[in-house]
Order: structure tokens, then C-alpha cells, then sequence
């Protein structure tokens, strides 16, 4: 994919950092450092966090404003602004400004989103000239989902999220539930009940039909609002976890069958109706060149 070059003018434009769902997980095995070895289909969906890159003259990497819990030195834009910088010298300074709009802890990616967001479109404004490939690898050093959302296609992937196979799945209505609760993605990979050892399926089986997340048992089992939010969606359409929770979602074939689940479950629940896309929008956006 080429990306056209972005003039200086655009450095005050905000850039999209979308979330992904997950549209099956399963588990295969371990690795011997404890991370999981799965398989997964990764889709973008059109709601996302936005992100200004304010350049600054003192070379210092900083964020306007701290996102409550996570102190600025932990903030996965800031490592990854502070990555790209350790990787090529650049001597450059930015102050990031964050639009928080996605939940945290929600399965949603939306930690990893802004870092790869913060890769790639750092690398064009400080004209770095790194490659997708490296950035991805230096993603996959803040988190496991990074890859994707630099890559910026629906994928297919496999070993801890990092081998990925770009596939084009259906682009429908989402109605995505976000119950009351923040699930911890360690937690879950380190629950005894976990299923571990589920057989290797192949894209064909997927598109088949099957859609098993296997993170749903534990975390059905311990988060009660998880549950029946599931319960509760399964009365429009197929409800499924995104990678491991909070959020779940159902997918429609028509807008108008969305939007009346959509309405029937605003009355209790903190629900979004959205649109799951092949092409990560930082990347649609990039590709306009504004
Ligand atoms: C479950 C998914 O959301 C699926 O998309 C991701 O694999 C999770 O990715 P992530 O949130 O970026 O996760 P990371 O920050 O890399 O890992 C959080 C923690 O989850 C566990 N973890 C994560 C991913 C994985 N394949 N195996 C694991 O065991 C590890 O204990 C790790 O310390
Ligand atoms: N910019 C950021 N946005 C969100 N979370 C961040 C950010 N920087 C660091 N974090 C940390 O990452 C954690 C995971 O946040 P995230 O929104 O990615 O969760 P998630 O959607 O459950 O991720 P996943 O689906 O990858 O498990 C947060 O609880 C927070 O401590």
C-alpha cells in the first residue's frame, strides 16, 4: 500500500485510531514466556479515538493531558512516540493530544490503536522513512494487538497476534454492548479454566461458521454483567466477546435491523451502533491525503 506523503500543513489534523473486534479467538497453545498462542480474525470498526501530534522545538515527547489511571510514562502513545525516536535518532519533540472515545479494557484494542496510530503517522510527519514491517515489530513490543492496527487491514492471525493474513470479511451493522465492568486481559490468560488447547482451524472453517472465542467461558463465569449483556443480544443476532471482553457485539446484515437493536437495548444498556470496516481508517485517511 502506498501512502502519499503528508505536507507539514497536516500536523494540527487529528488522526482516527480505531477499535477492532475480534471476530473469533481461539487458543492453541502456550508459549514457554506464557503468552498464547491463538488464532483470530481481526476487523476494524468506525468508532475510534483521535489524536493530534502538536509539534513542539525542545525535543521533548509529552501528552496534553493524561488519560485518568494510566500515569504519562506508561501511556502506550508516549512509549511508542519515545520508541520511534530511540530507533532513529530523531531529535524531534511532540505533544500528544488524545480523544479518548474507546473503553478501556473493553477487548477493543484501543491502548494499541493509538500507539500504532502514533507509529505510523510519526513516521510520516518526522519523515523517519520506517518501513511498515519494522514498525509493526516495534509495535509488537507495547502490546500484542499493535501489528494490526499498523498493517490496517482485516486479518487473519496467528502465533500471539503478530502473523498476519490479510482476508476480506463481510462489512455489516455492529451493535456493540459495553457492559459495566473492565475486564484485565492478564487475568484472563492466567484463569486455571482457561481452554488452551483448541484445534487449528482454517480460514474456510471460519467463514463457515465458526466463531468460538475461547476467553468466553472464564469470562462469562466472572464478570455477571458480561453475561447478560450476552444474553440480552443473542435475542437480535449471534452475540460474541471481542478478544477478552468487556464488550460484545452482534452483527446485522441491514441497518434497519441494527438500529432496532440498537433502540431496544439503549434503555438499559451503554450500547454503539457501528460499521465494520476492512481498511483501518488512519489508513483510508492517509491514502486521501486529507
Ligand atoms: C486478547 C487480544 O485482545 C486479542 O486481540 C490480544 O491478544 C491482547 O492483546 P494486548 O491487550 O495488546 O495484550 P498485551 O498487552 O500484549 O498482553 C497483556 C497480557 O495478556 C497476556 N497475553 C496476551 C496476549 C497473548 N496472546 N497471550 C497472553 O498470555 C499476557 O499475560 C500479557 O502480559
Ligand atoms: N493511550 C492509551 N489508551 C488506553 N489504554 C492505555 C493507553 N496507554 C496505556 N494504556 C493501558 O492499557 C490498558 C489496556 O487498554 P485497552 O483500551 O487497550 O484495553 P483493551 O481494549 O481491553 O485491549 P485488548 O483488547 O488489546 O486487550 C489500559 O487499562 C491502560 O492501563
Amino acid at each position: 500500500m502506498t501512502l502519499k506523503k503528508i505536507n507539514r500543513a497536516v500536523w494540527t489534523e487529528r488522526w482516527p485510531a480505531p477499535a477492532k473486534l475480534n471476530l473469533m479467538l481461539r487458543i492453541t497453545g502456550q508459549r514457554s514466556d506464557g503468552y498464547h498462542l491463538l488464532q483470530t480474525v481481526f476487523q476494524f470498526i468506525d468508532l475510534c479515538d483521535w489524536i493530534t501530534f502538536h509539534p513542539v522545538g525542545n525535543g521533548v515527547v509529552s501528552l496534553q493531558k493524561t488519560i485518568p489511571g494510566v500515569p504519562e510514562a506508561d501511556d502506550l502513545t508516549i512509549r511508542a512516540a519515545k520508541l520511534l525516536k530511540a530507533e532513529t535518532g530523531c531529535e524531534q519533540g511532540v505533544c500528544i493530544e488524545v480523544e479518548k472515545n474507546l473503553p478501556m479494557g473493553g477487548g477493543l484494542g484501543g491502548g494499541s490503536s493509538d500507539a500504532a496510530t502514533t507509529l505510523v503517522v510519526l513516521n510520516e510527519l518526522w519523515n523517519l522513512n520506517l518501513s511498515r514491517e519494522r514498525l509493526a515489530e516495534l509495535g509488537l513490543t507495547l502490546g500484542a494487538d499493535v501489528p494490526v492496527f499498523v498493517y490496517g487491514y482485516s486479518s487473519w492471525a496467528e502465533g500471539i497476534g503478530e502473523k498476519l493474513e490479510r482476508i476480506d470479511v463481510p462489512e455489516q451493522w455492529v451493535v456493540l454492548i459495553r457492559p459495566d465492568c473492565h475486564v484485565d486481559t492478564k487475568e484472563v490468560f492466567l484463569a486455571k479454566d482457561l481452554t488452551r488447547n483448541s484445534k487449528s482451524i482454517r480460514i474456510v472453517d471460519f467463514i463457515a461458521g465458526q466463531h468460538q472465542n475461547d476467553c468466553l467461558g472464564v469470562v462469562r463465569e466472572r464478570y455477571q454483567p458480561v453475561k447478560d449483556a450476552l444474553v440480552e443480544l443473542s435475542e437480535f443476532s449471534e452475540a460474541r466477546l471481542t478478544g477478552t471482553g468487556a464488550c460484545v457485539f452482534a452483527q446485522f446484515d441491514s441497518k434497519k435491523a441494527a438500529v432496532s437493536a440498537y433502540r431496544s437495548l439503549q434503555k438499559k444498556w451503554q450500547v454503539y451502533l457501528v460499521k465494520g470496516v476492512n481498511e483501518s481508517p488512519l489508513f483510508s485517511r492517509l491514502k486521501a491525503g486529507n
